[in-house]
């Protein structure tokens, strides 16, 4: 098992380190570029499967390493046995030392090996396949509108209520496949405890026609725990009988006791289990509303895409595997180069999303300060995650990216074909030559003997001919992929969950485990009881206690 080695005591690290410093300023795209007209043949690799629409094209090329920086990261995954540490998650071994749990959202895309999939022993893995089935069964008597509500009504409405990963991989996937949703029903996603997001999605339901999905894998949290009783209490005023909430609330969960507790028979509950992160749980019964929302055939499909990389991502050799290229660059800027952030920039409106479900994929697993053994590290881990849409994005920071004193890595994503090829494809080239372009000018930016050029007589100014230089050398990823369909969204989610897993392991860290989100939530409890009265406010520096007490004299 990998022990959480700090990473600075790698032979491949210390010789990263002496690289960086001795050629760093000599790393030069424009120039490694003129020095070998391959280099995108040689840094760009695809991953192919047997389906034509699923597949992607990772170049690398634009990125500040050349063949001695590549083989010492690679060197750098050999010596921190990237490998090993994945056989072991494939094998079910508890990796989540702390937790002492395995890691097995990937045994969620391939059923056991009673089905030809895993030879994992571990409780549950022998009823993913009977979870699937129910989950099949279920969406598809929604759907088809078989399932009735309490006045005899087919449902039109879901509502999913869960935080965290048992919402922001719901709500990614289901924005970014609305193309394959036949639109019949309409979707709310409900996480926030603040009482308007509950309230303003109620105000457009029909208690008769709206299904409740009450999503959690603990069935303990705050939010979703309160979010789920008032949606009871809301559907309650009109449907009035208790009975009536076995046709209008479901749940998923790893905790049958307290869905039961809560009110939800065992019927409609959908099975998962601790060995299922929150934030790689799409794959499991938290998948529940997008299976709703693009059919079964289609959420399989997804399963199917991300076990076509998991199986990449097991069997690649190390310069051929796109989640290890992936994590060693992103290592190269955030530990040598000293970058803080990571842009995740999808061309494809439907990833709106992709940048904000990866905040939590990353940085809740890798946001960490001390390795597995309990060192503290003398290094950076995770980076900070953001990013949206292009073109969108460009009209907002990209002013940043390109001119600012950030080194700000991008990964560029863009699929090759469009879902919606309106005006005879149009915005689409509109659309490809931005994603295109963007990379290139980061690269290549702009001399100021060009700027002259181009300013003619106005290029006396010197200031004005200084603001336009772009100096280039920022690096970036480009990641195309050949059309959105579910299986390369699936392969695509795998790929960065993978990148995350096989960074954690670099960084001697535990990837799967959330200890960092604990004492927020426990001062917050004992702050709710202290709420009631000023006289009750104790424990607090001056300024918790200051703005308790604005609070308590303020509110009416
Ligand atoms: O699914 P739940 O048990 O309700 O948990 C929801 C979320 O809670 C916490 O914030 C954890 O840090 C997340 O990883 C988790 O996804």
């Amino acid at each position: 098992m990998a022990t959480g080695q700090l990473a600075t005591q790698y032979k491949a690290w210390k010789q990263l380190e002496q690289l960086h410093a001795s050629k760093a300023s000599k790393l030069v795209l424009k120039d490694l570029f003129a020095a070998d007209p391959e280099r995108f043949n040689k840094l760009s690799v695809e991953f192919k499967t047997a389906k034509p629409d699923v597949s992607i094209l990772l170049d690398y090329s634009k990125n500040l390493v050349d063949e001695e920086v590549l083989s010492s990261l690679f060197a750098l995954a050999r010596e921190a046995e990237v490998e090993k540490f994945r056989d072991e998650m494939f094998a079910g071994q508890h990796i989540n030392t702390s937790e002492d749990r395995s890691v097995l959202h990937i045994a969620l895309r391939n059923p056991p090996v009673s089905q030809g999939g895993y030879d994992i022993k571990e409780e549950g893995v022998n009823e993913v396949q009977g979870v699937l089935n129910h989950m099949k069964e279920f969406s598809e008597s929604i759907r088809s509108g078989a399932w009735k509500g309490y006045t005899g009504k087919a449902i039109d409405t879901v509502v999913n209520i869960g935080i965290g990963g048992s919402d922001l991989g719901p709500v990614m996937v289901t924005e970014a496949l609305k193309h394959y949703s036949d639109r019949k029903l309409t979707l709310h996603f409900v996480s926030n405890i603040d009482g308007t997001d509950m309230a303003e999605t109620v105000r457009v339901c029909n208690p008769e026609t709206t299904l409740f999905i009450v999503a959690s894998k603990t069935f303990t949290t705050q939010e979703t725990i309160t979010n789920a009783e008032s949606a009871k209490a809301w559907f309650l005023e009109t449907a009035k009988d208790p009975a009536h909430v076995a046709k209008h609330f479901v749940a998923l969960s790893t905790n049958t006791e307290g869905v039961t507790a809560f009110g939800i028979a065992e019927a409609n509950m959908f099975q998962f289990w601790d060995w299922v992160g929150g934030r790689y749980s799409l794959w499991s019964a938290i998948g529940l509303s997008i299976a709703i929302s693009i059919g079964f055939d289609n959420f399989q499909e997804l399963l199917n895409g991300a076990h076509e990389m998991d199986q990449h991502f097991k069997t690649a050799k190390l310069e051929e595997n796109l989640p290890v290229i992936l994590a060693l660059v992103g290592v190269w800027y955030n530990d040598f180069y000293g970058a803080q952030t990571q842009a995740l920039l999808p061309y494809d409106q439907y990833l709106h999303k992709f940048a904000d479900y990866f905040q939590q994929g990353d940085m809740e697993s890798n946001g960490k300060t001390v390795t597995k053994d309990g060192s503290r590290v003398d290094y950076q881990t995770g980076p900070i995650i953001w990013g949206q849409s292009g073109t969108n994005g460009q009209h907002a920071f990209y002013q940043l990216i390109h001119q600012g004193t950030k080194l700000i890595p991008c990964d560029f994503l863009a699929p090759v074909q469009t879902l919606n090829p309106i005006a005879n494809g149009k915005h689409h080239e509109i659309l490809l030559s931005n994603f295109f372009a963007q990379p290139e000018a980061l690269a290549f930016g702009k001399t100021e003997a060009e700027v002259v050029k181009e300013l003619g007589a106005q290029s006396s100014n010197a200031a004005l001919v200084k603001s336009k230089i772009f100096e280039g050398n920022k690096p970036t990823n480009s990641i195309m992929f050949q059309k959105l369909t579910p299986g390369t969204l699936g392969a695509l989610i795998a790929l960065y969950e993978h990148k995350i897993h096989v960074q954690g392991a670099i960084w001697g860290i535990n990837s799967y485990d959330q200890m960092g989100v604990e004492l927020g939530k426990v001062l917050a409890k004992a702050i709710l009881k202290q709420l009631p009265s000023p006289a009750d406010v104790t424990g607090h520096d001056s300024s918790t206690t200051g703005l308790i007490h604005f609070y308590q004299k303020h509110r009416a």
